[in-house]
């Protein structure tokens, strides 16, 4: 599973993180490399956000409403978190006390998915669908989810009062003069409601939004427990028919394996936000589970990435938002695609949503889940193993752990994996490393012969006893280290990009560019002509 999801997501970064220099006007008498600083330095407007980044301030850095620029500001998180909590915790109230700028810890790297208008979410009209419709219904529900993962649906037979009604509640939950975080986590046998506004203990962002869950842990829905919509259990059992029926099965199988066993209800409030363009109100992700269904009022910010686009999941009265989740994904063995989505602040609000997610049986009646034989044809490879919803939780966690780089860093994976043993298949796999004792005299024709070797097998080899003292190497990587480890200060007088000086120290050269961020500093210094000028090093580096 974890596999995909990288894979999935390098593809999409890939398709529009590469695009390369041409340099057609050659003019020999530059070196590539000025010729192609110039080019990038004129061509591309995000220049103006080195120069805006390193003639800042940090008061400029942290008020810039430039989210790249706001989110490399440094700050005191720990503080901003206990202020935040100290003040009631909650984003409404935030948002309430009428700031003008969002806190640091809300701030999101930009996305480097664009935005489209032009494509669609699929609407599907439910009407009928007991009747002569359902083999149209089945057909447009199996397109939408083979390609988007995503669709909205109409006519479902719950009505819109219904609709407005649990919207209006889940509103007054959130919008009650004080929400006492404690006495909100009741437990009880059958049901876990737990008020969250996110968890801050992390380097994350902190979301633009609180959120009220419903858990309803052993499986069995106390309808009393249940606001009153969700007591017609959105519809899923009509949805789990059609799915069903969309893979060609028969229309109770997804039933009967239990997909949809239990629900977990989640009521989301977005406040409406003085800087929306800096925050998010749900990072990108997929929902963990089988599906969800989506109840939204007519603020919008919801979108889905599609075709390397976001496409905004426009608000329609009456409808439900369906989003196949990753244990569909895995069951279909592909088939089906579980969608990446995220949510927008928005500047006007708040903005309510009421989110279902269908789980299979609860954690203490663990069921396995993998590709379902019914749905692989003989030359098809299950392409996951089976695993229980605990399993799987515990690893998209520790997965969405791992992405809090900002974006602008994420590479698009090469698909290599790493060989982490030296030996692979029976085949040794240690870089060479040769030995240059005695080059002067009789091991000479072997030293050259190892070389050789090496040069054209791998290209990389390490050398040993090549005479330059231990002593002299740990003092130029502790120059390095020491170089890198000033204040700002005192390397900003190398700071260049002017690959014509001597001596020049930069970062994030590709704001130059539209590739992704290497994450290193570089300090370069030349001596073409083998003239070392000692002056143009930094004196720590002599
Ligand atoms: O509020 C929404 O529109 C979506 C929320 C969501 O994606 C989630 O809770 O997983
Ligand atoms: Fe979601």
């Amino acid at each position: 599973m974890e596999k995909w999801k990288r894979s999935k997501r390098s593809n999409d970064r890939g398709k529009e993180g590469h695009v390369r220099e041409s340099s057609n006007n050659v003019d020999v008498a530059e070196s590539w490399m000025y010729r192609r600083s110039i080019q990038w330095w004129w061509r591309f407007p995000r220049r103006k956000k080195i120069l805006e980044f390193i003639f800042a301030t940090t008061e400029d850095l942290q008020t810039s409403e430039d989210p790249i620029i706001r989110g490399l500001s440094h700050y005191d998180r720990e503080n901003e978190v206990k202020e935040f909590l100290d003040n009631k915790g909650t984003v409404k109230q935030l948002a309430n006390s009428g700031l003008v700028k969002i806190p640091r810890m809300f701030v999101h790297p930009p996305s480097s998915v664009p935005c489209s208008t032009a494509l669609q979410v699929p609407v599907i009209d439910l009407k009928c669908h007991q009747s002569d419709r359902r083999r149209e219904i089945v057909n447009e529900i199996c397109k939408a989810s083979e390609t988007w993962g995503m669709f909205q649906v109409i006519n479902q037979g719950i009505p819109i009062s219904l609709m407005h009604k649990m919207l209006e509640s889940v509103q007054k939950f959130h919008e009650q003069e004080e929400v006492k975080l404690d006495s909100c986590t009741t437990q009880n046998k059958k049901t876990v409601v737990h008020y969250s506004t996110g968890t801050y203990n992390r380097a994350k962002p902190a979301n633009w939004r609180d959120t009220l869950v419903c858990r309803f842990t052993d499986g069995v829905v106390d309808p009393g427990d249940l606001p009153i919509i969700c007591r017609d259990a959105m519809g899923e059992d009509i949805l789990s028919g059609l799915l069903s029926e969309a893979l060609g099965l028969s229309s109770d199988h997804l039933t009967n394996i239990k997909c949809f066993e239990t629900p977990r209800l989640v009521c989301h409030y977005y406040p409406p936000c003085p800087e929306p363009q800096l925050t998010l109100g749900v990072p990108e992700h997929s929902d963990p589970y089988f599906q969800t269904v989506l109840l939204q009022d007519n603020i919008g910010g919801l979108q889905v990435l599609h075709k390397n686009y976001w496409v905004s999941v426009t608000p329609l009265e009456g409808a439900l938002t369906i989003n196949i989740g990753d244990l569909m994904q895995l069951i279909t063995n592909d088939r089906f695609k579980s969608a990446v989505h995220r949510v927008k602040a928005q500047g006007v609000g708040p903005r309510v949503s009421a989110a279902i997610f269908l789980h299979p049986v609860p954690k203490n009646q663990p069921r396995y889940y993998g590709p379902l034989n019914e749905l692989l044809s003989p030359n098809d490879k299950p392409l996951y193993k089976e695993t229980q919803q605990e399993e799987y939780l515990a690893c998209h966690l520790a997965r969405k752990e791992e992405t809090c780089v900002p974006a602008l860093f994420v590479h698009p994976s090469d698909g290599i994996p790493t060989a982490s043993s030296a030996f692979l298949g029976g085949i040794e796999l240690q870089v060479p490393v040769i030995d240059l004792k005695g080059y002067q005299s009789d091991q000479r024709a072997e030293i050259v012969d190892a070389i050789s070797k090496a040069a054209e097998k791998w290209g990389i080899f390490y050398l040993v006893n090549h005479g330059i003292p231990s002593s002299v190497i740990e003092k130029l990587l502790d120059s390095v280290k020491k170089f890198n480890e000033q204040p700002k200060e005192a390397k900003i007088e190398f700071y260049s990009h002017e690959f014509k000086n001597k001596v020049y120290y930069y970062t994030l050269e590709p704001l130059l560019g539209l590739s992704p961020a290497g994450w290193k500093d570089k300090l370069v210094c030349e001596f073409e002509d083998g003239h070392v000028d000692h002056v143009a090093i930094p004196e720590l580096c002599r």
